[in-house]
């Protein structure tokens, strides 16, 4: 490559960093473009560069230039002059991204592109711009939140996670939004910038699966993951409240001869009938699950422990009060036995109670069968 200044002496008086080049091919250039011009970012660009055009580019090492480009008519060839990338060619830059975005000060938005606009159904760039804050896009749930992280990514320069939140769009709909917060300097003052993705679709999804972790799908309760998960903060909760609890454990008497007489499909629909006479017989404050193949457990605040027995007995009569028939019509007599304790406070754990319930359980198996069973 010969040097500007042997070919273009011109090109040395400059005082910005300057190419001449034609068709990509550099054909001079003045001092101290460095190692600007292994850039293959760069040396593309130039390849595309329009007389009168200014083109935005980012070099390898993330800074932002802004390419000047003028015809040089004798030489056939282009001048190229290197800008560093004003305020204004950053915003011109993040405006056009795909991505939304919004730059705020306290939540006052400073700047935000078209893609946020839309995101949030304003009508225009401009309408965002008006807001005094941006609190009703974030809602009152995570306005708390959103202010602690606001103070974490000034004090620290960053936030060490990404969230995703419920937000607010103007036409009142909700989505949930993957939020990733930095600091950048916006006009010599510090501010944030949030980039947002709609990740509704994938929210609902992680929600479905979840659901379907800790559901039981025959008879649509809890299952055993669900109960044993649940439990323990289910027990705390009550006894703040300072209420008692019961756990009773409800298992169908010989349900393998169901099976083997009248089939699993029959055997299934026993199975639904117990699950749907247990959520009608128990109120909503009730823990229920279906936790093994005939085996359902229910953790329920009861008024005193002296109604323990009591409380067992009418919900195995509620349960029994109306008989299964099968969808084809074949009615069965079914029996289940229940084994019952209650939560001694401040000496129990979730194991210990769960073996009180399932020796009382088994003792009313082996009594006959169709009864109740309670260790206090
Ligand atoms: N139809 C159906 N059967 C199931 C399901 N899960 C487990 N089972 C059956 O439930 C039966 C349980 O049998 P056992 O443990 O011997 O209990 P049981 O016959 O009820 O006897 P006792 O509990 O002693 O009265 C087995 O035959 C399992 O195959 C299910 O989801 N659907």
């Amino acid at each position: 490559m010969q040097s500007a200044a042997d070919t273009n002496p011109w090109m040395s008086w400059l005082p910005e960093k300057a190419l001449l080049h034609r068709r990509g091919q550099i054909l001079s250039h003045n001092l101290g473009l460095g190692g600007l011009l292994e850039d293959a970012n760069l040396l593309s660009s130039l390849g595309r560069c329009q007389s009168g055009e200014r083109q935005l580019v980012v070099d390898r090492d993330g800074v932002l230039w802004c390419l000047s480009s003028q015809a040089v008519p004798e030489q056939e060839a282009m001048l190229t002059l290197m800008l560093p990338a004003a305020h204004q060619d950053l915003q011109q830059l993040i405006a056009h991204l795909p991505t939304a975005l919004v730059v705020h000060r306290w939540f006052k938005p400073l700047f935000t592109n078209q893609a946020f606009a839309d995101l949030f159904h304003f009508d225009s760039v401009s309408e965002v711009l008006e807001l005094d804050s941006l609190r009703s896009i974030i809602g009152e749930e995570h306005w708390p939140m959103a202010q602690e992280n606001y103070r974490t990514l000034m004090k620290h320069g960053r936030l060490d996670k990404i969230q995703v939140e419920e937000h607010h769009a103007v036409n009142g709909t909700r989505l949930q939004a993957q939020l990733v917060d930095f600091v950048l300097n916006w006009d010599g003052e510090p501010a944030v910038c949030t980039l947002v993705s709609n990740v509704s679709t994938q929210q609902a999804k992680i929600e479905q699966y979840k659901r379907m972790a800790f559901t039981d799908p025959l008879t649509g309760l809890g299952n055993r993951r669900r109960f044993f998960e649940h439990s323990e903060g289910f027990i705390q909760r009550s006894a703040a409240q300072g209420s008692s609890m019961m756990l009773l454990l409800l298992d169908v008497d010989h349900f393998k001869s169901i099976n083997d007489q009248h089939g699993h499909p029959v055997g299934d629909e026993v199975l639904q009938h117990l699950g749907n006479r247990l959520v009608q017989c128990v109120d909503s404050e009730a823990l229920l699950a279906r936790i093994g193949g005939e085996e359902f457990a229910l953790l329920m605040p009861v008024p005193a422990m002296s109604l323990l027995a009591e409380r067992a007995e009418r919900i195995k009569q509620e349960i029994g009060a109306e008989p299964f028939v099968s969808y084809h019509g074949l009615q069965l007599p079914i029996t289940f036995s229940v084994g019952v304790t209650r939560w001694r406070p401040g000496e129990d754990s979730l194991p210990a109670i769960y073996r009180r319930a399932d020796n009382a359980l088994y003792r009313a198996k082996s009594m006959g069968r169709d009864r109740i069973e309670c260790i206090y």
